[in-house]
């Protein structure tokens, strides 16, 4: 079904993607004596869709509270095609998010929330009809809002976020709560968002839920920058190239490993890791210089484990178990 009537703009043009830039300058936000996004900086595109990807407590939400002008930066800024959320005449017309499911008046129903939002927004009453359709919530848009569970929350408050048309979309969470229906009807959603040229900025704490969902990551641990980039460039930047070895002659492949500019680590099941030169490298140095090896293996880390790692020194909630 194509619900959409109002978001292109010549998409592709300069002037309007810069209109549908989303862009953080050294955004910075403390709570008293707790830094919760430190001079953060990244540019969003529209066209793809954008992970906004980091451990529980990393300024996520902080983040995109800002950049919707709901919190104030305490210093750099947050901008919207070039200006503060604030400054925006059009509201949800111009930029849609979904910041908090539970944050609606439990004792209304879906059609009366959204009815509500858009005519205080100037949105024509068939938008109401069309996101609640989009959402799945057509056969229960007049049952109370309290009544929900928080799937259907999620799913009312993505339609809001839907309801104006708007060329931005920013999503915190958006899969929480959601069954897998749920989960594969959101990621079609954003991809589709994102090729209609809108932006598409989503976060999430889990890499396994950005993964087939997100083109671009801006990745953040303790409220900084950790990277913007490709999720390709991203996989390659955890991809340390390591290579599982086994030898009887450790000390002789360590040398050759060293001199190669690698680094060879031990093992608790006896077998070697080599950092910083290729599974092919390995093999063709040890034979030159007649080291038996017994095994050499390449281990590409997945985006998960890149996610892990780059986020390890930043994670403030850690559970026991975690290495
Ligand atoms: N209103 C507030 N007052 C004090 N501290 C706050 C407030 N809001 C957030 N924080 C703190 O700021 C930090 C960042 O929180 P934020 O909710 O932005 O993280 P997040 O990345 O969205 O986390 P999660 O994935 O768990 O939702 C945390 O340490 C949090 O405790």
């Amino acid at each position: 079904m194509q619900v959409w009537t109002t978001a292109r703009c010549g998409a592709g043009t300069a002037s309007c993607t810069v209109a549908r830039m989303i862009e953080a300058r050294e955004l910075t936000k403390r709570y008293g004596g707790t830094t919760a996004v430190n001079a953060l900086s990244f540019t969003v595109r529209p066209g793809v869709v954008t992970g906004f990807l980091g451990p529980n407590g990393a300024g996520k939400t902080t983040t995109l509270r800002m950049a919707l002008g709901l919190n104030t930066p305490t210093s750099g800024s947050v901008t919207i095609g070039g200006r503060p959320f604030r400054e925006r005449p059009r509201g949800l017309r111009h930029v849609g998010a979904l910041l908090d499911a539970g944050d609606v008046h439990g004792g209304r129903s879906a059609l009366a929330h959204l009815s509500a939002l858009a005519r205080g927004n100037a949105i024509p009453r068939r938008r109401v009809t069309e996101v609640l359709e989009e959402a799945g919530l057509a056969g229960a848009a007049r049952r109370r809002v309290g009544g929900f569970s928080l799937g259907m929350r999620q799913r009312l408050g993505i339609a809001a976020a839907l309801l104006g048309d708007p060329p931005v979309l920013l999503f915190d969470e958006p899969l929480n709560g959601l069954d897998p229906e749920g989960v594969l009807w959101v990621r079609g959603l954003l991809r589709r968002l994102a090729a209609e040229g809108r932006t598409v900025f989503v976060s999430s704490h889990l890499m396994s839920e950005m993964e087939h969902t997100a083109d671009r990551l801006v990745v953040i641990g303790r409220g900084e920058l950790i990277a913007s980039e490709s999720l390709a460039d991203f996989a390659a930047r955890g991809n340390r190239r390591s290579v599982a070895v086994r030898t009887s002659d450790p000390a002789a492949l360590a040398a050759l490993v060293t001199s190669a500019g690698g680094a060879l680590e031990p093992e608790d099941d006896g077998s070697y890791t080599v950092t910083g030169l290729s599974a092919d490298r390995v093999s063709e140095l040890a034979f030159e210089r007649r080291v038996l090896l017994h095994e050499v293996t390449a281990r590409n880390s997945s985006l998960e484990q890149a996610f892990m790692e780059l986020t390890a020194d930043s994670a403030e909630y850690r559970s026991g178990g975690a290495r």
